[in-house]
């Protein structure tokens, strides 16, 4: 089985986690994209989605797919999102994608977060993807500078990428990560940092990981 085969059978296999007549939170990427197009058939059986990027909100809309304003919304069932790694403990690192500030928002807005991956995302340390960091312009020479300091790694601003809110990303490469939560909440506090693409308060509930075998279901 391909890659995106994978990903549209855990894109598909979401769909069954999807609470009746509720809102969903949907997440950005290629594994999504599968998801939002599985969802489409569902569209009236759902009040609607709440959307964690420009690119997914155009996709839900072009699909029929109502979607609603978070500040409209108080709490959201299940929120469906990939990852670019999970590890065994639910923990991930996201924002390959440049969308980790509106993702974490929508995580923080839901009860579950579902994370859908194919199988090469599962590691065992968070770090041999390049953590994503979402940087207030005028602050991305400092963040590299002190992550430089605190971790090590070699930091540079992604190029020709900016985020839906007019922010840098900062990717930071060779780190191992191996205590996700207080690194998440060390350098959320850094000035300048919006979002760190460490997802451990927000961790996932449920991986629906893609193998050849089929879908397993991880829970955490
Ligand atoms: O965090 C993300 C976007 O910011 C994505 O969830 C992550 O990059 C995985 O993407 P894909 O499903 O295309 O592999």
């Amino acid at each position: 089985m391909t890659q995106d085969e994978l990903k549209a059978l855990v894109g598909q296999a979401a769909v069954a986690h999807v609470v009746p007549g509720s809102i969903v939170g949907v997440g950005t990427g290629s594994t999504v994209n599968c998801f939002i197009d599985a969802l489409a058939p569902l569209k009236d059986q759902i009040a609607g989605a709440v959307s964690s990027s420009v690119k997914s909100t155009e996709r839900l809309l072009a699909l029929g797919i109502k979607v609603l304003d978070a500040n409209e919304v108080s709490s959201i069932p299940v929120y469906i999102d990939g990852a670019d790694e999970i590890d065994h403990g639910g923990h991930m690192i996201k924002g390959g994608g440049a969308a980790l500030t509106r993702e974490k928002i929508v995580a923080d807005l839901a009860e579950r977060f579902i994370c859908i991956a194919d199988a090469s995302k599962l590691v065992d340390t968070l770090g041999a993807f390049p953590l994503p960091v979402e940087v207030i312009p005028m602050a991305a020479t400092q963040v590299i500078r002190r992550f430089g300091q605190a971790y090590g790694g070699q930091a540079q601003v992604r190029a020709g990428v900016t985020t839906d809110n007019g922010n840098v990303i900062v990717d930071v490469r060779g780190l191992q990560i191996t205590d996700p939560l207080a690194m998440e909440a060390e350098v959320s506090q850094w000035p300048g940092v919006v979002t760190v693409g460490i997802f451990a308060r927000h961790k996932a509930k449920v991986c629906l990981l893609g193998t050849p075998e089929g879908v397993r279901t991880l829970t955490f």
